[in-house]
């Protein structure tokens, strides 16, 4: 009898032992030797697969060197922001693949491939391959098929021109107390001085966000996005280590910060919510900031097809990323162009001098900016906030000529395809906002080459907001000073998530 149980038992532990082994190896060697196998019957070209880790640890050597030193201004910043794929473009040509651990991720350049992955977007899907990502954007970013379609309906009105006018006087308010600040630091030294102004920007951006999408109770929201700066960072550094398997699940120092500040947030959003879900009942809520154009929206929908309280929650975080992240990554790197390109920063001064004088910024204003505009599009175009875009295919699809197995990824690179010469000219490395004198659409020739705010129906759905934002700092900065690089600025664009200055933006400012 006894010996009996002994056989059962050790007869189960071995079939566990034997079915995770076999899943183990099906995950770690054979998924991967297969859709190797497959990608190379198609013609394809790419990196051999390194067991487990794939191509995380070189990209992440390569990156790490890359960072150690600034580049001149008129380098090309690919190869210090994306130096492996950039490498691996001139190794194996337009569409090649690469591992991003176990998952073969293709990278395309054609335009006309990746207008189809942008617009495909219940077959080209978001991938899940980074789980701490969640804790600091999910919500419609993240989400996919019907999920993402209820949300993108629900949303949409507090998108909307009418609406964003609206919030106009709070982007003025938050703009002008940045600026107000410089002011007076250069007032006080009585000459030009050096000013870093990335700070500035990042805290004008976040100041902007708080009060158009909570309105009065903007302050509760300011400590979310110091929140969300912290956990940036650190998920940055849990990025790059992520080649050592599983360690993202370890209970190291900087995961549990990560997990912390991560409910830190949700107890102040779920605060601000709940304050004003009880005012609406009391109908006293205002209906005019993101927070409340959201929950009118919400409750104007059919009886099981609204959102909860938490979908709400993570709405709510992702406007706080996608929105401050993006618009100070744009501004700062105007600013930067501007400082090198004097003749640009003078036509554009003209042009705000022209249409405000010296009075507070309009929208009516704000939409007649045509050289403003140009040099934020030729801005995004050579230093796009995010640089590139990924997409997950699970099923058996054709892209253009090619097919291609489920469980691989797609890489759009948003800055290798901005700054190609076979799509954008031998100068397309150079700063020339008249591309865009006639539009996107004469610039890039009807082409997908320009996707600055993604593309389709997927497209961002706060870009009006992020460029009529951009507008106004700049139209306020611009009123009021001319600036110029200090020789302390090292040109340094580095990817936290969105491309950074890594030495933040030192610049003089003069008083005008
Ligand atoms: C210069 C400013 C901005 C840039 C360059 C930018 C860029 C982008 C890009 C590239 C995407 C697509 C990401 C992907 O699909 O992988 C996106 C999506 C999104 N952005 Fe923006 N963004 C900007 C400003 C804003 C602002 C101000 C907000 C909100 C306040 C915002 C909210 C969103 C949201 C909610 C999505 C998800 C849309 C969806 O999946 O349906 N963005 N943005």
């Amino acid at each position: 009898m006894e010996i009996s149980v002994v056989i059962v038992i050790v007869s189960i532990a071995t079939a566990l032992v034997s079915c995770w082994t076999w899943r183990i190896l099906k995950w770690v060697w054979f998924k991967p030797k297969m859709l190797e196998s497959y990608l190379r019957r198609q013609g394809l070209s790419g990196t051999p697969y390194t067991p487990l880790i794939g191509d995380l640890k070189t990209d992440f050597s390569m990156t790490m060197e890359a960072r150690s030193k600034p580049i001149k201004l008129t380098d090309d910043i690919s190869t210090r922001v994306l130096p492996y794929p950039v490498k691996m473009l001139n190794t194996h040509g337009r569409t090649f693949f690469t591992w991003f651990g176990t998952t073969p991720t293709i990278t395309i350049m054609d335009p006309e491939k990746i207008k189809e992955v942008f617009n495909k977007v219940y077959d080209f899907q978001k991938p899940h391959t980074f789980p701490l990502a969640t804790l600091i954007a999910s919500g419609l970013v993240a989400y996919d098929g019907d999920k993402w379609a209820k949300h993108r309906r629900i949303i949409n009105p507090a998108f909307h021109l009418e609406k964003i006018k609206s919030m106009i006087p709070a982007f003025h308010q938050s703009c002008s107390e940045v600026v107000g600040k410089w002011d007076k630091v250069v007032s006080d030294k009585r000459m030009p001085c050096e000013v870093d102004v990335w700070p500035g920007i990042v805290s004008m951006t976040a100041d902007v966000i708080s009060r158009t999408a909570f309105g009065s109770s903007y302050q509760e929201g300011q400590g979310i996005f110091e929140l969300q700066g912290e956990l940036a960072q650190l998920m940055r550094q849990s990025f790059l280590k992520a080649f050592i398997p599983g360690y993202i699940y370890l209970p190291t120092k900087d995961n549990k910060r990560m997990k912390a500040a991560s409910r830190e947030i949700h107890v102040i959003l779920r605060g601000i919510i709940n304050k004003r879900l009880r005012a609406r009942e009391a109908g006293e809520a205002p209906s005019d900031d993101l927070l409340g154009i959201l929950l009118e929206s919400n409750s104007g929908q059919a009886r099981g097809n609204e959102m909860s309280t938490e979908d709400v929650m993570e709405e709510c975080k992702l406007f706080y990323f996608a929105g401050q992240e993006t618009t100070s990554v744009l501004l700062v790197w105007t600013m930067v162009m501007l400082s090198q390109h004097q003749d640009w920063q003078a036509r554009a001064r003209e042009e705000v001098k022209k249409v405000f004088g010296d009075k507070e910024p309009d929208t009516e204003g704000l939409n007649q900016l045509k050289v403003m505009t140009m040099i934020l599009y030729e801005v995004l175009r050579l230093y796009p906030p995010l640089t590139q875009m990924t997409r997950a295919i699970h099923k058996e699809m054709k892209l253009g000529d090619l097919t291609l197995p489920g469980g691989v990824q797609i890489n759009l690179p948003t800055l290798l395809v901005h700054r190609d010469t076979q799509l954008w000219g031998s100068d397309a490395d150079e700063f020339k906002p008249e591309r865009f004198k006639d539009g996107v659409s004469k610039a890039t020739k009807g082409q997908v080459s320009f996707f600055p705010f993604a593309w389709g129906p997927r497209i961002c759905i706060g870009q009006n907001f992020g460029l009529l934002e951009a507008k106004m700092a700049l139209s306020l900065i611009l009123q009021r000073f001319s600036f110029e690089l200090s020789p302390s600025y090292a040109h340094a664009p580095y990817i936290v998530i969105t491309l950074h200055p890594q030495f933040g933006a030192h610049l003089v400012l003069h008083k005008i």
